[in-house]
């Protein structure tokens, strides 16, 4: 039996690529699969039989090891958390957001900080570089100039990767810079036609020429945290791990509490402030969350 992945579905097929061959096949799924509610989706390694030339049936699905929401994706490695330095402003609210975001779906992240051409603004890493003592990659990149585009390569080598971040942060721009031809080699006509109909978009994975799959869709588009349990919070934020253990309170929530270790790491500036009120910040959005579950 072929081994491969689902790299897109369409028209009630999936396009799973043979990790033998290299050659993507044109898969239906077997009915027992539906029936025992085995749910195949892009980025699922699969069982498959070839049939004809380039097309192939799907006899089983293999084990998991995560499932993405937005979009609806498997096995992704890790997200590519992306945000400008300048243009938009870097809104470190927002970063700290999707950071916690990506711990909580159990990725890795790479951080990218793009646009570090715009002229006349000063490009200080210093603002960023604390990112990098918690322990993130931090790649600077420019996709218009092309710096730090080889790191970044290197980065998604061999991984599927998501992009994730705000807007006009340049993730299209670098996915080009990486690989002009990138959309163009899946996309084909007839998608672009019956894409206009349907508002539906579905994911797709893009083949990287130097190893690695990246997806056509940006991840945590809708920033919602509000599923994460206020006291599960504190795991999200990597620095605050050596520091959980010695509060005075076993619950502590080390926002309001007295003999707070994660306080004193921030006072003795081991925890940096700015990522402190982040915590505080999304900690008061979620417990507001939780209030409201309650009235309802
Ligand atoms: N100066 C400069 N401009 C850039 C850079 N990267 C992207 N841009 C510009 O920023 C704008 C937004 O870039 P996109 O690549 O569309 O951003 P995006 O993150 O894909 O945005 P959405 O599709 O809205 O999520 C475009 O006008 C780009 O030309 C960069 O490194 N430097
Ligand atoms: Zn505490």
């Amino acid at each position: 039996m072929k081994q491969g992945r689902v790299v897109r579905t369409y028209g009630g097929y999936f396009f799973v690529y043979d990790f033998e061959t290299e050659e993507v096949y044109r898969c239906k799924i077997r009915g027992r699969l539906k029936q025992n509610d085995i749910e195949v989706i892009v980025g699922d390694k699969v069982e498959f039989q070839e049939l004809d030339e380039g097309e192939g049936i799907i006899e089983d699905r293999l084990e998991r090891k995560n499932r993405l929401f937005r979009p609806l994706i498997s096995n992704v490695d890790q997200v590519v958390v992306t945000t400008a330095i300048r243009e938009p402003d870097l809104h470190f609210k927002l970063l700290d957001k999707l950071l916690v975001l990506a711990h909580a779906a159990d990725l890795e992240v790479v951080l990218c900080i793009n646009k570090v051409d715009i002229p006349g603004l000063k490009v200080t890493k210093d603002e960023v570089g604390f990112y990098e003592d918690i322990g993130y990659q931090v790649i600077y990149t420019s996709a218009t100039e092309g710096e730090g585009i080889t790191e970044l390569k290197d980065a998604l080598k061999d991984k599927i990767s998501v992009f994730a971040g705000p807007s006009g942060a340049g993730k299209s721009s670098l996915l080009n810079a990486i690989q002009p031809d990138l959309e163009l080699q899946t996309d084909n006509v007839s998608d672009k036609i019956k894409r206009g109909k349907h508002t539906t978009r579905y994911v797709k994975l893009l083949e990287l020429e130097h190893g690695g799959w990246v997806a056509d869709t940006p991840g945590f588009s809708r920033l919602d945290i509000s599923f994460i349990k206020p006291r599960n919070l504190q795991y999200f934020f990597a620095e605050f791990k050596e520091h959980l253990d010695g509060c005075k309170f076993n619950s502590c929530s080390h926002s309001h509490e007295p003999q707070c270790k994660v306080k004193t790491a921030v006072e003795d500036g081991v925890i940096n402030e700015q990522r402190y009120q982040s915590y505080l910040q999304l900690l008061e959005e979620l417990k507001e969350n939780a209030k409201e579950d309650w009235r309802r």
